[in-house]
């Protein structure tokens, strides 16, 4: 079977558990990791919160520092954390492997340059892909929201408004709001997408959310975050959200910072928000 369990340990009454496969779409072995809460079992399926990490991270960030357990048992919500980029022998890095591109750093697009695009297929991992995997091997429904932090922030934003019926809610912690206008995203766009600024549009949440959206959409930003003015830039996804009548929440918290100091204070908000969401879609069902 393509999908091989390295590691299992029971939390919370559920389990978390690290697995890796051959996945297609990016072409090399992928790892992510899944909670089940202690409801979850083939007579009972639960939805999914996917999770998308930032710059450095792998599938573990989240899992270890978040805090996330306690309140996802409670609630009876799966969920998974994915890689932040394909990785392993023969996946090209940045020149200087640098922390803001490459490995680490797939940015959540699927890369249209040479030497990018032959593994850097991170948008379709992630919404086609990683959901089809976990729904054909684990005890869930397919129902399922998108969150995620910083660079997983933008993935959870672009990846939701552009897949909107794929997914109940959008959240995001410290998101990279606006990535056609700062240094992370112009590094990163330009490299995965080439110099034609008009492709990176799909990319970014505060052009994307023009277009409208059905979904809710919470989102928490830490007032003392180093990146906030520089890289994050939360209030122009406001601003778009409100001229275009889309239901975005934008939480500014003062003294909050970037690290999972802030997404351990905020989680279990954004577990209820997702977990209203997929459980309102399962009474009308
Ligand atoms: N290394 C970078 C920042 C990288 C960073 O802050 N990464 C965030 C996501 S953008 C993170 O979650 N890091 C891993 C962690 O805190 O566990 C720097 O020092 O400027």
């Amino acid at each position: 079977m393509n999908l091989q369990n390295i590691s299992q340990s029971k939390v919370a009454g559920g389990w978390h558990k690290q697995y890796q496969h051959d996945a297609k779409s990016v072409n090399c072995m992928m790892q992510f990791a899944i909670f089940l809460p202690p409801n979850a079992s083939e007579t009972n399926k639960v939805p999914v919160l996917y999770w998308l990490s930032g710059l450095t991270c792998d599938d573990q960030n989240f899992m270890q520092k978040a805090g996330a357990f306690k309140k996802a048992a409670e609630l009876g919500i799966a969920i998974v954390c994915a890689d932040t980029s394909p990785r392993g022998d023969g996946v090209p890095d940045d020149e200087n492997a640098a922390y803001d591109f490459g490995l680490g750093a797939g940015f959540y697009v699927n890369a249209t340059q040479a030497p990018w695009n032959k593994h850097y297929q991170m948008a379709d991992y992630i919404n086609q892909e990683l959901p089809a995997l976990v729904e054909a091997h684990f005890p869930v429904t397919e129902q399922k929201s998108i969150s995620g932090h910083s660079m997983g922030g933008h993935g959870a934003l672009t990846i939701g408004l552009k897949n909107q019926q794929n997914y109940q809610s959008i959240s995001a912690f410290s998101p990279i709001c606006n990535p056609i206008d700062c240094p992370w995203g112009k590094k990163s766009l330009s490299n995965y997408l080439g110099n034609n600024q008009s492709d990176w549009l799909e990319y970014d949440a505060s052009q994307l959310i023009k277009a409208g959206c059905i979904l809710p959409i919470l989102v928490d930003q830490g007032e003392a975050d180093q990146f906030l003015e520089t890289q994050l830039k939360p209030q122009r996804l406001l601003n778009a959200a409100e001229e275009n009548g889309v239901d975005l929440l934008l939480r500014m918290q003062p003294g909050y910072d970037h690290s999972y100091f802030f997404i351990s204070s905020f989680i279990d908000d954004h577990l209820a928000f997702h977990a209203k969401h997929l459980k309102a879609i399962n009474d009308i069902k």
